[in-house]
């Protein structure tokens, strides 16, 4: 069977910078992925390419076999949805009117939102247990209710594969279980996530696979047995092996 996504020989510059080089990565349809790495790797970068805000400088995405570079974005935006680290939101919206906005690409330029844009809203807000916040304004929420939010928003859009930017940062402990337990539901309808991740502890058991991306080095994918052990992670981030928990045994 076709990956849903295939990244092709793909690497990407910030001017003179070279940010991703030759990187290749299959993501099967339903698949979980962690996207691991040490700060300044590009795994943000990565995904932004993925969700087409980013153009590669060479290589090609693939989506089910076609060009996903030479989409219309808003038909892009039907297929991949990315959970940003931040949003900005200058206004005073409301939770309702921001996971409203994931119906952008569906919308026409005469036409509101319909049935089927209000029952995928609603969809979203109930997976993300926000029913209770709806009416609150975005710019007055914690940083974990906003981190619900962003990621309601993004399955409002119905997208095939989600992904996430760092979705654990700011959660405390028992939001982070409800966040992988959400992760898991979706999977189980069929939706593939993957996520940049930098709890390395909530990687196993949770992903299926992991992807780890060193700067300017080819991407490396495997289970987390394969990929989380001591030896590979203490050098991939630059730390002795026994100073730091996860590095004296496997996860
Ligand atoms: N707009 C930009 N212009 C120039 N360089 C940039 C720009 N955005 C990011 N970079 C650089 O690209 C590199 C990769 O950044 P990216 O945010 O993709 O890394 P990351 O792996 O997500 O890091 P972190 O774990 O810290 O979030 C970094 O060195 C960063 O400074």
């Amino acid at each position: 069977m076709i990956p849903l996504v295939q990244i092709r020989d793909l690497s990407f510059h910030f001017g003179e910078r070279a940010i991703l080089n030759h990187i290749e990565l299959d993501i099967d349809q339903g698949t979980t992925g962690a996207l691991i790495g040490p700060n300044g790797a590009g795994k943000t970068t990565l995904l932004r390419i993925l969700a087409g805000t980013l153009t590669p400088s060479a290589g090609e995405v693939l989506l089910e076999g076609r060009s996903f570079t030479n989409m219309p974005r808003r038909e892009r935006a039907k297929h991949i949805a990315l959970v940003p680290q931040s949003l900005d939101v200058p206004f005073e919206f409301t939770v309702q009117q921001i996971v409203e906005q994931g119906r952008t690409p569906y919308l026409g330029m005469l036409r509101g939102l319909m049935r089927e844009d209000r029952i995928a809203v609603d969809r979203a807000v109930d997976l993300t247990d926000l029913a209770s916040l709806r009416h609150r304004i975005f710019n007055e929420l914690s940083g974990g209710e906003r981190q619900r939010v962003k990621i309601a928003l993004g399955l409002a859009q119905q997208p095939r594969l989600l992904l996430l930017d760092e979705p654990t940062q700011s959660l405390d402990i028992g939001r982070q279980v409800e966040l992988i337990d959400l992760l898991a539901s979706l999977h189980h309808e069929g939706v593939t996530v993957l996520a940049s991740i930098h709890d390395l502890h909530l990687v196993p058991g949770n992903f299926a696979a992991v992807h780890l991306l060193e700067p300017g080095q080819p991407l490396v994918s495997g289970s987390p047995e394969i990929i989380l052990t001591p030896s590979q992670l203490s050098r991939a981030f630059h730390c002795t092996p026994g100073r730091h928990p996860l590095l004296q045994e496997a996860l």
